[in-house]
This record gives C-alpha cells, sequence and structure tokens, in this order.
C-alpha cells in the first residue's frame, strides 16, 4: 500500500516549456487535498507530473518515498496511484459491466462500484455510450478505483454537470474516500466544492503555487482567492 505520494520543487511542462514551476506537496492516505486555479494556472500539469504524462525538468515526484521521476507511466499505474482524466475515461462500445470488468483487480470489486454508485447497478446492461455525462462521469470514476488504488486523482469531474448532478457525484466520491481510506486530489475550478470536501489546498496561478495549507486557512485569505481564482467565482458560488 501506498502511504504517501509527494512533489518535491517540481518543475514540469510538455516538450521545452515550463507549465508549473516550483510544486511541493505531500499527501498520506485518506487526506484531501483540492488544486485550485483559473485555466491553464498548471493544475492538470501537476497530476500529469505525477504520473509520468508531463515532463519533469526539476525535483522529483515519489510514491511511498520511492523517486519515480523517471520511471515509465505503465509502471506508475500499478504502484496504488490512479487518475480520473478530465476527458472521461470510459469505453462507449462496451456495457458499464463490462467496462468495469475490464479494470477490474479482481470481479468482486464491481458490487463496491455498484454500493457507490447506485445508478451505476441501474445501467450495467447500458453501452457507455448511451450514459448521460454524469453517468459516464460515476463510471469513470469507479473504473478508476476498480484497480484498488491508494490514491484517486480527479481532474475536475464536475465539469459540464448539472448543480444536481454534481452534488451527486461530490456525494459518492465522499461516501468512496470513507468507505475505502483513499488519499484523493481534486483538480476544481469551484472553491465552494474544494471547501468543503478537502482538507488542505494547493492554488496555482500561471504555474507557480500562490498558497498551499489548510482549506480552513484558505477561507481565512480573501486575497488569495480573488487575485488567483476570481473574486466572480468565489460570489457566484456563494449566492
Ligand atoms: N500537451 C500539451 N502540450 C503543450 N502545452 C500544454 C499541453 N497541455 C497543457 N499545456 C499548457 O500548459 C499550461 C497549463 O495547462 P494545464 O492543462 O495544466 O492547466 P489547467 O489549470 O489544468 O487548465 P484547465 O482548467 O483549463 O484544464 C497551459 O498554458 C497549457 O496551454
Amino acid at each position: 500500500m501506498a502511504k504517501e505520494i509527494a512533489w518535491n520543487s517540481v518543475d514540469a511542462g510538455y516538450g521545452r516549456t515550463v507549465a508549473v514551476e516550483g510544486i511541493t506537496v505531500r499527501l498520506s492516505p485518506g487526506e484531501k487535498l483540492g488544486i485550485l486555479g483559473r485555466n491553464g494556472a498548471g493544475k492538470t500539469t501537476i497530476l500529469r507530473a505525477m504520473m509520468g504524462d508531463a515532463k519533469v525538468h526539476h525535483g522529483t515526484v515519489e510514491i511511498d518515498g520511492v523517486d519515480v521521476t523517471g520511471m515509465p507511466a505503465y509502471q506508475r499505474n500499478q504502484l496504488g496511484v490512479a487518475v480520473v482524466p478530465q476527458t472521461r475515461d470510459v469505453f462507449r462500445s462496451l456495457t458499464v459491466r463490462e467496462n468495469l470488468i475490464v479494470a477490474s483487480a479482481e470481479r468482486d470489486r464491481t458490487k463496491l462500484a455498484v454500493k457507490l454508485f447506485p445508478r451505476l447497478g441501474e445501467r450495467m446492461q447500458n453501452l457507455g455510450a448511451d450514459l448521460s455525462g454524469g453517468e459516464q462521469q460515476m463510471l469513470s470514476i469507479a473504473r478508476a478505483i476498480m484497480t484498488k488504488p491508494d490514491f484517486l486523482m480527479l481532474d475536475e469531474p464536475l465539469e459540464g454537470l448539472s448543480p444536481t448532478l454534481a452534488q451527486d457525484v461530490m456525494k459518492s466520491v465522499r461516501k468512496m474516500v470513507e468507505e475505502t481510506g483513499l488519499g484523493c486530489v481534486l483538480v476544481e475550478q469551484h472553491v465552494a466544492t474544494v471547501l468543503d470536501f478537502c482538507d488542505r489546498a494547493l492554488v496555482v496561478q500561471r504555474g507557480q503555487m500562490v498558497f498551499s495549507g489548510t482549506t480552513d486557512e484558505l477561507r481565512g485569505r480573501p486575497d488569495v482567492l480573488e487575485s488567483a481564482i476570481g473574486l466572480s467565482a468565489v460570489s457566484s458560488e456563494n449566492e
């Protein structure tokens, strides 16, 4: 079981481009970290650096104390870290049941998916292509936990969902974390969701880490919320 994941002074990007600089953060099992920032700030790149999908120019990423910076991406997946990408990871031509089975570390694991996402239980014979956006997101998350990860990184899971569906998805994610003890990284643009769900937060602005601390501390930093995320985002969520 992976005990910790860590980014140590990471500069990362694509080719020669550096998209994020000086990212330092650690996460233990059961902890919930939110990553906030505007479009293009570098949130996804932080996740990609951990998974081997972005180039790390400086610093290291660690899984359970092991420096995995040079490790191929496919090997990292076996070390207990899973990611739910922004583009929902669902096979459109397979049924919900088949989608879960092909991702499962063990057959019975699909029961956990149905327990956490009852809506999927009602759609087991439906094709991935025939699911609503919210159901596809639920399936994408359920598929990720079929591999029995210790850490799950969710990249804007609520994007494009209605407020009601977004609430349903977050309710299941909360239940999942409580029942499995997973550590969770949540990339989000909605400040209220991060403040409500996460213990800690990282705020990025143009590739730089401008805040790292508890969500309680972030609540007391309207300056950070205003400049790095935008007052409108905060006020509209509080309306
Ligand atoms: N594959 C890529 N090749 C080159 N540049 C990229 C690539 N992916 C992202 N970038 C650039 O890296 C920077 C950070 O992008 P990133 O996707 O990490 O931001 P983000 O905060 O997740 O944004 P969003 O909220 O819009 O998803 C942006 O300037 C983006 O254009």
